[in-house]
């Protein structure tokens, strides 16, 4: 069925039909970008033991009474051992950053506030730490407890992730299988890349910006050969992906011409696909489905032709879709929006509502500045090169102008 659907309301019916992958086991070195399947806690207090934030002095802060105190140096305490160090009341020990704070001792004076003499032995403290007692002693267990929960399923990998992980002494973490995604495009008038298109062919670019993109979503492609304009073929490469992939992604073939034999076949494949017309632009034809392969449910979503409309509704529908599949909450997986300046002016369409190609640059006054590329005619292949952010005019608006408030979606990668 043929509807004019909102951005908001295709994304939430694909969201909600999208299976689950199952999870794997992989080394804490392969982690990054993948999306956490357990629960993880913290297995210590961190830190682990009361320790100093600085290179200074371990003293009692009762000390610090009076001008000037000099305290007597009874040693050193280094990272990395425990000393047999007792600091008594008139007395200091020389510590550095990261080592365990000596018995007694409650506060850290830094090197630079004191004054030391070789000779006597002892450390004449010039300034009183403004922190007061306790200062620059990390105790133990003031960021996490042993056994709170730190990462929960569904947190994506990043690198301060993995470097927490490591801490935990993590070598091996659960995660959510990568999504295959199969990349079909159909028309008799594409051409690999090392071939000379003829006049009328075009160079299939579509699968190497769909692979591109995939890789940075987490996932893995599979390309498949593009698929002349018959219904064997179209049917044979579409049968062949959902075999192959936990998801297809196709392009092309979506519009209202006359060779619709995608829509066709996989109106088929799926046991009817949803075929929306969304209110937006570039990237209003979009068809989805799940099909029902050996047994797997495996979402099929066809992307229109048009390379800048490919590269809209992957950020609107595929980018979120391979996070949902992973583990991901529904919420969490919604282009972020913040509020931006705009610095010139544009011309859009009421109709629809238009994503901007642009850059983020300063502030006017509290917000970022929207930079919107100049030529933004979607047949452009050079659109979204370099863009940072959409920007996003609504439908109903027809121009805006240079200073005017644009909410922008950032194009994250
Ligand atoms: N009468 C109407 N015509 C069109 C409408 C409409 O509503 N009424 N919608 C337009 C919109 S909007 C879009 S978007 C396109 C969608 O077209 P299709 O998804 O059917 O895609 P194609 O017709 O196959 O190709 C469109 C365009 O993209 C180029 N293309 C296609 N595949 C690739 C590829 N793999 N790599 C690079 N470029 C590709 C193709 O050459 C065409 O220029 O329909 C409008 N028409
Ligand atoms: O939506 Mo089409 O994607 O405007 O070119």
């Amino acid at each position: 069925m043929k509807r004019f659907i909102t951005v908001e309301e295709a994304r939430q019916q694909i969201l909600e039909r999208l299976p689950r992958l199952s999870t794997e086991r992989i080394f804490l070195s392969q982690a990054l970008g993948r999306i956490l399947a357990e629960s993880v806690e913290a297995p210590t207090d961190s830190p682990r033991f009361d320790n100093s934030a600085r290179d200074g002095y371990a003293l009692r802060f009762d000390d610090l009474e009076g001008d000037r105190p000099t305290l007597s140096v009874i040693g050193t305490a280094a990272a990395g051992t425990i000393s047999d160090l007792h600091v008594e009341p008139g007395t200091a020990a020389r510590i550095m950053t990261g080592a365990v704070v000596p018995e007694g001792a409650d506060t850290i004076v830094m090197q630079e506030y004191c004054e030391v003499d070789e000779d006597a032995g002892t450390v004449t403290v010039l300034e009183v730490p403004e922190k007061g007692r306790g200062a620059w002693v990390r105790k133990a267990g003031e960021n996490m407890a042993a056994g709170e929960a730190v990462l929960e399923p569904g947190a994506r990998l990043g690198a301060p992730e993995v470097g927490l992980l490591a801490s935990f002494g993590r070598s091996v973490i659960e995660v959510s299988r990568r999504p295959r995604v199969a990349i079909v495009s159909t028309g008799d008038e594409l051409v690999e890349l090392d071939q000379e298109p003829q006049p009328g062919q075009i160079i299939n670019s579509n699968a190497y910006m769909l692979e591109a993109l995939v890789h940075q979503a987490g996932g893995e492609a599979v390309v498949l050969p593009p698929a002349a304009d018959t219904e064997e073929a179209v049917r044979d490469t579409f049968e062949q992906a959902l075999q192959s992939a936990d998801i297809v992604v196709s392009s092309g073939g979506v519009s209202v011409g006359d060779f619709d034999i995608t829509r066709e076949v996989v109106d088929e494949l799926t046991g009817g696909m949803n075929f929306w017309k969304i209110r937006m632009k570039p990237g209003k034809p979009l068809a989805f489905g799940t099909a029902d392969t050996d047994g797997r449910d495996v979402p099929l979503i066809g992307l229109p032709g048009n390379p800048n409309s490919c590269f809209v509704c992957f950020h609107q529908f595929v980018r979120p879709a391979l996070a949902v599949m992973q583990g991901v909450a529904r919420d969490g997986v919604v282009p972020r929006r913040l509020d931006a300046i705009l610095a010139g002016p544009v011309q859009t369409t009421p109709k629809r509502r238009v994503y901007l190609s642009g850059t983020l640059r300063g502030r006017v006054g509290d917000k970022p500045e929207f930079v919107p590329f100049d030529n933004q005619n979607s047949g452009n292949l050079r659109l979204f090169c370099g863009a940072e952010a959409f920007g996003v005019c609504e439908e109903g608006v027809a121009r805006m102008e240079a200073g005017d408030e644009i909410a922008v979606e950032l194009i994250e990668l």
